[in-house]
């Protein structure tokens, strides 16, 4: 059996009010975080000492780094690749530089640029651009000559019924402005991914606080209140080459600023940027015009990416790469009008690319193809050429999905969880075996080799403990899963492992899971080591909790151990009852059943066993997981996918396996993967070994994906509709509950983010407000710190974009949870995301 790591779905309608319920209770302190995990517990002092990380050590001064650092450290040589591809340094004196700035990337970028990147010598060719040689790749030069700005208009679309098409963010429509593989101008383009233009507003108020705060910019200057919100309507709306009439008297068009460009020093740097721009032929007094007329994109660009003036100065110098920005100087409420009735004619396609907006086929470089650079992933199949295939812009995907599925059994993804030895595979092993999903042969042979270990009691637990060293050291590493049936339900099984060590992969399965089944042993000093001595119980419960999960069953196992004692049975339901209802359950959604997994007791039939009859005569645990509601599927959502694992597949494609958490996908559409934004198309979907034309919200997914580079793509990445995306930020806020820890969190405090599968360091940027944990009302703002049980609002940025959804817009997509040292310290709902 295949061990993807898998995704979860969980849409209750009652799923808010049950998550908020986490937050409106008050928890004793011994409730949340047990002695022994304790020493996992944040220290700052032995933070900042640990030598442990997957970062391979080259020198002293990445030696001496800490978890966290190190993890930063990762990342930004990782961004900084994929920004300005491989750097001429040695990797110590890359770390320095990034040490020296503080992994400020940008810093690091702007220093790495000055010092390391000398202008390619112009080599002649028959082409308008001249390309460095290898070692110098990072530049194209192009000849300052006017047949250079006709090849370059050849990458606009010229269709006519192409000239409107909208565009989701500024850097798309940069992109049709700026000449491929300048990688400064890449950088650029990188941080515009993150500016969506639907939201006119905000990127209006980010200019003006933008030109606020600006010292090298006058504040009274007239330029910098350009209402962009205006510009972008104005741009979204405007063809990429003038139209036939234009082009007849073709001039620049540029939308004026009122006043007369700010100055730097002698030039101003956009100046300089203008300076740069290709002209057509025809264009008289150019430089008059462009002292005083500048287009607005020019104008934005500069202002909001100051620290790119470097950088984009430098680029000038060497060649003319930024072209000239061509939306005309137009009316702008008439074409606001044009606008919103485009949006509108693309929307209702649904879903789907808009083809024709596809960049010209791109150099094959890794910079090239890098996630950062914007561009779409060179595509080496002409298949991919091909318009893609467009769903019928009338289905109706509920009625889609009745009448795909109206004949099949619900499908439900339950989660096993629990101590380590409580018995969850041996459990879930004997019911596969008494449901006839194990072959009797390969039983057989689990019998003799188990008994050769010596490990004959593991028997039925190797039906999902797969892997040599999983049977060897008898407990299980990885999630394994298995499907089986019960009356009404089709359930995929996830076996999580329940070592303190596996807790991240008990975090990527229970993040896949609608229900979950909590395994605990009944023995005596078993149960108490798991539930009251820092035993995974606890920590499984309120993890399962904050991820969503909010139906439990509670199988209490090995009771063959206390002679089917009904008060031992008693004594562990009142305890986990009281627990579990503060970690956010509702009682009404908790089921209790006595099992033996071992001698298959009450597992898929009732009690045998007299001791047992003597005082149980309610469901087996097959009737109670039959019982489990089975979840909302939110098919009319917007398509959005979290990746947890990716795979090479047969072709030019290559396959990532993940939960469909909302929306259809079919074969044939077009998606993105975020947060690099780039295009991909579906080549074929499968549900376990079955082929399928569609998948549904709530199915477990593995994607065929082809015009994009594996490489490319990352778990954790989302796969979304084209056209309504998952929003991109390294920014949000969230409102946490703090669980429980031994340093209170402050400002600055760094944490590893878990996001679906992404795993991710991050920092608690702001500490916003204090709130309280019944009614959610501020009771302090701006606190210093947060201690245990806390409820708060805080800011928390990533170093790079990250794909996420407001929790009021997609549940999966917007929660997340806080780990440090191995422990979860937080988790917590987006409530805002921070442009
Ligand atoms: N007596 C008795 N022993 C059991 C029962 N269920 C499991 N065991 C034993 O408990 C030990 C651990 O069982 P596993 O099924 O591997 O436990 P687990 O919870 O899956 O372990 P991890 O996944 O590693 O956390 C094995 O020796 C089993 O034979 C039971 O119902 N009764």
């Amino acid at each position: 059996m295949a061990r993807h790591r898998d995704v979860r779905n969980m849409d209750y309608s009652d799923d808010y009010d049950g998550y908020d319920d986490v937050y409106g209770h008050s928890v004793d302190d011994d409730y949340y975080i047990s002695p022994s995990n304790r020493q996992f517990l944040y220290n700052r002092e032995l933070s900042q000492r640990s030598s442990e990380g997957d970062i391979k050590e080259e020198d002293e001064s990445e030696a001496e780094l800490a978890d966290m650092d190190r993890a930063k450290l990762a990342s930004c040589i990782d961004q900084i690749k994929q920004t300005i591809g491989n750097v001429n340094l040695s990797r110590n004196d890359l770390v320095n530089i990034i040490i020296q700035h503080n992994y400020d990337i940008q810093k690091c970028i702007n220093t790495l640029l000055e010092s390391t990147l000398q202008p390619a010598p112009v080599e002649k060719d028959n082409s308008n651009f001249n390309i460095p040689t290898s070692s110098q790749s990072k530049f194209i030069i192009p000849k300052l000559n006017l047949s250079s700005f006709k090849k370059e208009a050849n990458f606009c679309n010229e269709s006519p019924n192409d000239d409107k098409k909208p565009f989701s963010n500024l850097s798309d429509l940069v992109s049709t402005h700026l000449k491929d593989n300048v990688p400064v101008v890449d950088g650029i383009r990188t941080q515009l991914k993150n500016l969506n233009l639907n939201n006119n507003q905000a990127l209006s108020k980010m200019t003006v606080s933008e030109s606020k705060s600006s010292n090298d910019l006058p504040k009274s200057d007239e330029a910098c209140k350009i209402d962009l919100s205006k510009a972008l309507k104005s741009t979204v709306s405007a063809p990429l080459v003038p139209t036939n009439k234009a082009k007849e008297n073709f001039e620049i068009p540029f939308i004026e600023c009122k006043s007369d460009l700010p100055m730097r020093g002698n030039r101003s740097s956009y100046e300089e940027l203008i300076c740069s721009l290709n002209v057509p032929e025809n264009t008289k007094n150019i430089d008059s015009k462009l002292e005083k007329k500048t287009s607005l994109l020019g104008t934005v660009i500069c202002k909001k990416y100051k620290r790119y003036l470097k950088q984009i100065s430098l680029v000038k110098k060497y060649s003319s790469a930024i072209k000239i920005f061509d939306f005309i100087n137009a009316d702008i409420e008439p074409a606001t009008k044009v606008i919103s009735s485009t949006v509108k004619t693309v929307t209702n396609i649904t879903k789907g690319f808009d083809l024709s907006r596809r960049e010209p086929k791109p150099s094959h470089t890794p910079r090239s193809q890098s996630p950062a650079s914007g561009k779409i992933t060179p595509i080496d199949n002409p298949e991919d050429n091909k318009p893609a295939k467009q769903p019928d812009n009338k289905f109706d995907p509920l009625q889609l999905y009745r009448n795909e599925r109206a004949q099949s059994k619900e499908h439900l993804y339950m989660v096993v969880i629990g101590h380590v030895d409580a018995g969850k595979s041996t459990l879930m092993g004997h019911l596969l075996c008494d449901l006839g999903q194990v072959n009797q042969k390969v039983l057989h042979k689990y019998e003799q080799e188990s008994k050769k270990l010596g490990k004959q009691s593991f028997m039925y637990a190797w039906v999902l403990d797969e892997t040599g060293e999983e049977r060897n050291r008898g407990i299980t590493m990885d999630v394994g899963r298995f499907q089986f049936e019960t009356a009404t339900k089709c359930v995929t099984l996830l076996d999580a492992p329940g070592h303190k060590d596996f807790i991240p992969n008990m975090i990527a399965g229970a993040g896949q899971a609608d229900v979950a089944l909590l395994a605990v042993d009944a023995n005596r000093g078993e149960f108490e080591a798991g539930f009251d001595y820092g035993g995974q119980t606890r920590e499984h419960a309120l993890l399962v909790r904050s991820l969503g999960v909010s139906q439990l069953a509670v199988a209490v196992n090995k009771l063959d151990t206390v002679s089917w004692s009904r008060e031992r049975f008693d004594e562990i339901v009142d305890k986990l009852k009281t627990f579990l209802k503060k970690v956010g359950f509702k009682e009404s959604d908790v089921r209790f059943v006595p099992c033996s997994g071992l001698t298959g007791q009450n597992l898929t039939a009732g009690p045998t066993e007299s001791e047992l009859l003597e005082w149980y005569h309610g469901p087996c645990l097959l009737d109670i997981i039959d019982q489990f509601r089975s979840p909302e599927r939110p098919v009319s959502k917007p398509f959005r996918l979290s990746i947890n694992d990716i795979f090479k597949g047969t072709g030019t494609s290559f396959c990532v396996s993940g939960r469909v958490e909302n929306g259809t996908l079919s074969v044939g559409d077009k998606i993105l993967v975020c947060p690099s934004r780039e295009s991909a198309v579906v080549k074929s979907l499968w549900i376990e070994e079955a082929s399928k034309s569609v998948v549904f919200a709530g199915d477990q997914v593995t994607v065929a994906l082809s015009g994009v580079e594996m490489q490319n793509v990352s778990v954790g990445n989302v796969l979304c509709d084209a056209l309504r995306p998952v929003q991109v930020a390294m920014k949000f806020r969230a409102r946490i509950v703090v669980f429980d820890v031994a340093v209170p969190i402050t400002r600055g405090y760094s944490v590893v983010l878990h996001h679906q599968s992404l795993v991710e360091p991050v920092v608690v940027s702001r500490l916003i407000s204090e709130l309280n944990k019944s009614t959610g009302e501020v009771e302090k703002k701006h606190p210093r710190f947060l201690k245990k049980q806390a409820s708060a609002l805080v800011e928390i940025q990533a170093s790079r974009p990250i794909a996420l959804e407001l929790y009021s817009e997609c549940k999966e997509l917007g929660r997340v949870m806080l780990r440090l040292g191995g422990v979860t310290i937080a988790a917590g709902v987006i409530t805002q995301i921070v442009l």
